[in-house]
């Protein structure tokens, strides 16, 4: 196999930062080679560099042997690389068509629209997805906006293919649709690079890996090599294996919602009369396949989506159905969102201010129009050690900075840091590292055991098992089912598809 690409000593600091230090990676045509590290290691900014996007201070590229100099996206573009990045680059009110033109000017305007689509169509067939390619790229599935992304970049004629964490967003059978495309890719001869939390992902699809640590590339090696154990202390430096812990102080009801509706608004998932209680003390756990209700949901809980009927209450039969999210969480209601860029943080903010944001309508660091900085700055910083939040050189430094996994910390510290009494968890370990991940969930069971409603929605049926005391399951916007702590795997599992 030839070496699709090779780095070399690559260096990268920011503001003196050295967030990449003489990192070397080496990937060959027709591998999925994965890139695996602990949140912050370094591997979306080591990936930014072979995109075009972050130039390295130090350090050398070849491409297919050659050695290169990638001075932007469309460098990396001419030398066949491309990648699908954590956030997806695509432009919201344009469909798919239209995004993959824009990103491809020169093959599609100058072929024509008739060529485009033949080629498209006949491209979509040969690697077996289908896509709306006329929809405006909003509104499709998470899924679906990967896979005008994957289009966009094969369109372009690429060969190295960098895909920085592709599963976190999806379903177990979507996931292993991606990475069954993936193997096929490469099996064509293309070289693709995934970057990824997945360690199951890893053992059973990538033929080599590499581990970064703090900037550095530490370890290459085949997974057939490693038994899973191995392979998380050489991510994490540690072993963690976690157990369930059944709640033990149940009480009354938190949080209910009766007979609660959705309007619709053209969206594809609405509810559908959902009926449930969650109880102090307690983690509840929905499960189902994503599209099914669960968006929907959590943003009726947050009152950013209006119900068409029903009723929504927290303790004492407070009536939250058409409070605003500022009422909502003066009433205890916390929200670790799915989607923690669009609800969770204010990028553009600062780590300080994104901390202290939860506080400012109950005066304890001095009223919305004369925050006391030194008070926030001070909770802040003890947050965000508490919550093991790295790669933060600056209080003062954007939000958008921080890496994913500690984007995430920083919400979760924020939403503890009142010990509310209901907490919405959507995904809330999506994009951490399996150390990251363990915490969040000591925390949701501690957040428990101290007397707090838990809401986890998850996709991910391992942590729905792993952490919840009664497990619902979503179908068609419904509430099909539900079962007690233990429940059969499989017995969830039929239910989550048996409905639809
Ligand atoms: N543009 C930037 N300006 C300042 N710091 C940055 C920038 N991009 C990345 N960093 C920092 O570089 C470090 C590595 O971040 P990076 O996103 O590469 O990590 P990662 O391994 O991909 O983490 P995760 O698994 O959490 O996504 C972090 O400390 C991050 O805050």
């Amino acid at each position: 196999m030839t070496s699709a690409l090779e780095l070399s000593g690559i260096s990268k600091s920011f503001d003196g930062f050295r967030a990449i230090a003489a990192a070397d990676l080496e990937v060959r045509s027709g591998e999925v080679h994965a890139l695996l590290g602990e949140n912050g290691a370094g591997k979306s900014s080591l990936m930014n560099i072979v995109a075009g996007l972050y130039a390295p201070d130090e350090g050398s590229i070849r491409v297919q042997g050659r050695p290169v100099r990638i001075a932007g996206p469309l460098d990396a573009r001419r030398l066949g690389i491309g990648m699908v990045h954590q956030h997806y680059k695509l432009v919201k009110s344009f469909s798919a068509l239209e995004n993959i033109l824009l990103a491809n000017p020169k093959g599609g305007f100058a072929r024509g629209r008739a060529a485009i689509d033949t080629a498209l169509a006949r491209l979509a067939d040969r690697i077996g997805f289908t896509v709306d390619l006329t929809k405006p790229v909003g509104a499709l599935s998470i899924a679906e906006q990967q896979r005008v992304e994957i289009l966009k970049m094969l369109v372009g004629g690429a060969r190295l293919l960098i895909l920085d964490e592709p599963t976190a967003v999806l379903t177990d059978m979507e996931a292993e649709r991606l990475l069954a495309l993936l193997r096929h890719l490469a099996s064509e001869g293309a070289a693709v690079i995934l970057v990824t939390h997945k360690l199951g992902d890893v053992m059973r699809h990538a033929d080599r890996l590499t581990v970064m640590r703090n900037g550095k590339t530490i370890a290459t090696a085949s997974p057939g090599t490693l038994n899973a154990g191995e392979l998380t202390k050489l991510v994490v430096g540690t072993t963690t294996t976690e157990c369930a812990v059944p709640a033990q102080n149940v009480g009354g009801p938190v949080l209910s919602l009766t007979g609660v509706s959705s309007g619709g608004n053209g969206r594809r998932e609405t509810l559908s009369d959902v009926t449930m209680r969650i109880c102090s003390g307690e983690i509840y756990g929905l499960a189902g396949v994503g599209g099914n209700g669960q968006t929907e949901l959590a943003e009726i809980l947050m009152g950013v989506v209006t119900t068409a009927s029903g009723r929504i209450t927290l303790e004492d039969a407070v009536d939250i159905t058409d409070a605003t999210p500022k009422t909502r969480r003066a009433r205890g209601l916390a929200v670790i969102p799915a989607d923690r860029h669009s609800y969770g943080l204010a990028g553009e903010l600062s780590i300080a201010d994104n901390y202290a944001i939860g506080d400012v309508y109950s005066g304890k660091y001095g009223g919305v129009l004369r925050m006391k900085s030194s008070a926030a700055q001070t909770a802040a910083g003890a947050a965000v050690a508490a919550h093991d939040v790295q790669g933060v050189r600056s209080l003062a430094h954007k939000a958008a900075l921080l890496s994913g996994g500690n984007a995430q910390k920083l919400v979760i510290a924020r939403e503890f840091a009142g010990a509310p009494r209901v907490i919405l968890a959507h995904s809330p370990s999506r994009g951490l590292d399996v150390r990251a991940a363990a915490a969040v969930h000591a925390r949701l069971r501690a957040a428990r055991d101290g007397g707090a409603g838990i809401l986890l929605i998850s996709e991910d049926l391992d942590e729905i098992l792993l952490l919840a005391d009664r497990i619902g399951v979503m179908s068609s916007g419904r509430l099909v089912a539900e079962f007690a702590a233990p429940a059969d795997r499989q017995a969830v599992g039929e239910a989550m598809v048996s409905h639809g």
